[in-house]
């Protein structure tokens, strides 16, 4: 009676009401929450009173804009005071309160432009080579297209069924819907089949090519860049980041790609049905996303707590294994058992939390889910019984419904992997797109060469250490058919050369000239044609020393091979090894001696029959003998080259037409072997001090000289 009496008064100026009421709700809120002792801190924070003007004011806020679009507004004027009304105040909230923390921090933070930028151009990089496929790709989308839309067959007709059942319809039309329904299905599995076998086999093409395009690039690069580059680096990022990579993209970004269609289709075809229930599906989303997360924290920080007093049981178990002698004498077995216990008994509680925090984490996923379902059903319900929706309709709603949230869930949790992926290839292009810093190499590459090599006045500094100069203003003249030696202690600049005539490096000032011409006008593969270069440590491949020899020269006939072998006095020792020239040569050269492997580097540079050879220290591990044979062999060589000796042994110089000393990156001395030891210089100093050390060596002065006060003098010994 008294709501009666009161109702007249409420229509007249239900809104005044309304908004007074919601105005008085909030005072009393913000009353509490600064005047009340208990309140907590969150109640005052920004988010605690935006839910409290969510809470207080959504209602009036939604009656008024249903009475501005002239809607009847009579229940719900009646209704937001009851319990129901209540309960769906705070439901909102909460919803609203998920939204927010999930949405609006990460909009209203600006993120740096940086990695989008990256991200952005990596995947311009990507789609580049994704490019020739285009056809395959979309063929790709439009099986994933036709296949999605085949997936809604199901609830569709479920829905349709439903509603035959329920008004008896014809039972032609019943089975008329099984077959249609059974046909769609068949179909849009054999679509998924076919476009996954397509986009696997496509992805696989583009992780190969890319694969080989790092390698490629990567071999591109100046010396210098090795020199800084770490090996495992540039391993990783042709095998570990493009595998990273082309497994997320083929395989996460597939499955990305059918969810995010499923979504779409799903969401046409829910709002089909009924665009309220779709909305208030919409809206209970992040029921779903957000409190698995919430609840999955816990989980995951006691999951690595668990981890970490794992491992500190495995270290009392590792240390007491590894010092089993001092546990032993000290009888002390009994007290590590029981350290070890302890720190398991602890693991044993975590895990017990452990255990707990899974069980509640699966129960509040199923809960907002169920949550969800039960909201969705009942106001569902009330539409059906409004006549809104049909039965059938509900039916297939909340089959698409159950699909729909599965979907969305894997749309989100893939989605930032497929990005980090994309975001990732960015190492992977960084040496794609690295210009090698040499000058783009030279035109010539003339039928007849001399090997008359210049340096003149040559200066260099290596760029990883641009303050310290290793030649300064160098001349050195290699003749053709003539042999050139390099000597002077280590560290003095003699390998340097080396690296400058291969075009390693350029020289900062002075220039360097092969017959009269600038080095660099030369063809790259033409000039490391004519110039061979045997290393202090040469490096040979783990392929059989064939191999090896013909390495860079494939077309190299066996003769040629027998006879380059012959000149470095390789080929008696290789035709006694178990499988003479087939034999492994071994990772690095490990399967043969020192010695061997410098022959067989000579031989390797002598099948090329080049016009300048370049021998730095590569006789070291040679026995007297075998490099006194070598030598002659070079020195007779029907078809002579320029030959630029280094070495230490200053014996195996002297036969050189002419030698060059260096110190610190300069030329002290140069003539003959005889010329210079007239001279009296350093370098028949040098002699002098290495005979000296020899005799030493033989007789009983042998402990002096191993202290060793002149370093030149240890130098000549090594
Ligand atoms: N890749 C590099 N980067 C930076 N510095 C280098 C590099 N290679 C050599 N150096 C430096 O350049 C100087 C000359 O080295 P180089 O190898 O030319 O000497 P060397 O006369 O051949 O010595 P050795 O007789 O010991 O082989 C040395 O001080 C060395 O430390």
């Amino acid at each position: 009676v008294r709501l009666a009496q009161l109702s007249p008064l409420l229509l007249h100026h239900p809104l005044i009401t309304l908004w007074g009421g919601s105005l008085l709700r909030a005072g009393l809120h913000l009353f509490l929450t600064f005047k009340f002792p208990g309140s907590t801190p969150w109640m005052s924070s920004f988010e605690g009173l935006q839910s409290m003007g969510v809470l207080c004011f959504h209602c009036p806020l939604y009656i008024s804009l249903l009475w501005a679009c002239g809607q009847s507004i009579l229940g719900q004027l009646w209704g937001w005071h009851s319990w129901q009304g209540l309960l769906q105040g705070y439901c909102v909230t909460v919803v609203a309160c998920l939204y927010w923390t999930r949405y609006v921090p990460s909009l209203l933070t600006k993120p740096t432009k940086e990695p989008q930028k990256k991200t952005g151009a990596s995947l311009e990089k990507l789609m580049g080579y994704m490019k020739p496929y285009f056809i395959r790709f979309g063929a790709v989308l439009s099986l994933v297209v036709i296949s999605s839309l085949g997936e809604m067959a199901i609830p569709h007709y479920t829905g349709r069924m439903t509603d035959w059942i329920i008004n008896k319809d014809e039972p032609e039309a019943f089975t008329h819907a099984i077959t249609v329904m059974s046909l769609i299905k068949v179909m849009s599995v054999v679509c998924e089949f076919v476009c996954d076998l397509i986009y696997n086999i496509t992805m696989s093409r583009i992780h190969t090519s890319i694969q080989g395009l790092v390698f490629q690039s990567v071999l591109k690069q100046e010396i210098a860049f090795f020199d800084t580059a770490q090996t495992g680096d540039l391993v990783s990022r042709i095998t570990t980041d493009t595998n990273d990579m082309s497994e997320s993209l083929s395989e996460k970004l597939s499955l990305l790609m059918w969810y995010f269609m499923r979504v779409t289709f799903l969401f046409i075809f829910m709002l089909n049905l009924s665009w309220k229930l779709s909305l208030f599906t919409a809206m209970g989303l992040p029921i779903i996303w957000v409190i698995p997360k919430i609840s999955g924290k816990w989980y995951q920080e006691l999951g690595a707590k668990v981890q970490k007093s794992l491992a500190q049981a495995n270290d009392v178990a590792t240390e007491t294994f590894s010092s089993m002698k001092t546990v032993r004498s000290f009888a002390n077995e009994e007290g590590e058992t029981e350290h070890y216990r302890k720190r398991l008994e602890k693991t044993y509680s975590l895990n017990k939390e452990e255990a707990a925090a899974y069980a509640a984490s699966t129960w509040t996923n199923s809960m907002s889910s169920l949550f969800l379902k039960v909201s969705i059903l009942y106001y569902g319900g009330s539409l059906v019984t409004g006549g809104t929706v049909s039965s059938g309709d509900l039916v297939a709603f909340v089959l698409y419904e159950l699909q729909f949230s599965s979907a969305v869930e894997a749309v989100m949790s893939y989605y930032p992997s497929v990005m980090r992926a994309i975001g990732g290839s960015e190492k992977i292009f960084e040496y794609v797109d690295r210009q090698p810093q040499v000058p783009p190499e030279g035109t010539l590459a003339p039928q007849n060469l001399e090997g008359h090599v210049e340096f003149k006045n040559v200066t260099f500094t290596y760029p990883t250490r641009e303050d310290t100069p290793v030649l300064k203003g160098l001349s050195l003249e290699l003749r053709p058919g003539q042999i050139t030696a390099l000597v002077g202690a280590s560290g003095a600049g003699k390998s340097t050369c080396v690296s400058l005539l291969e075009r390693f490096y350029l020289p900062q000032e002075g220039e360097i000239l092969l017959d009269g011409q600038p080095l660099h006008s030369y063809k790259n593969q033409y000039l490391h044609d004519k110039i061979s270069v045997v290393s202090q440590e040469p490096v040979l491949f783990a392929r059989s020393v064939k191999e090896n020899i013909k390495y860079g020269r494939d077309d190299a006939t066996d003769e040629e091979m027998y006879r380059a072998a012959e000149l470095a006095n390789a080929h008696k020792f290789i035709s006694d090894l178990p499988n003479g020239y087939d034999t492994d040569a071994g990772e690095k050269g490990g399967q043969v001696s020192g010695g061997q492997k410098q022959r067989i580097a000579i031989a390797r540079a002598l099948i090329r029959k080049p016009r300048i050879l370049v021998l730095d220290d590569a006789t070291s591990n040679l026995d007297t003998e075998s490099e006194h044979l070598v030598h002659q062999a070079l020195l007779k060589d029907s078809n002579p080259c320029s030959v630029l000796l280094i070495a230490h042994k200053l014996s195996t110089v002297e036969k050189a037409n002419h030698i060059v000393v260096l110190e610190e990156g300069k030329v002290l001395e140069e003539g003959s072997h005889v010329e210079l030891l007239e001279k009296g210089g350093t370098y028949a100093d040098l002699v002098n001090k290495q005979n000296t050390g020899f005799q030493r060596k033989e007789g009983e002065e042998l402990k002096n000289e191993n202290r060793g006060s002149n370093p030149m003098t240890l130098l000549n010994l090594h």
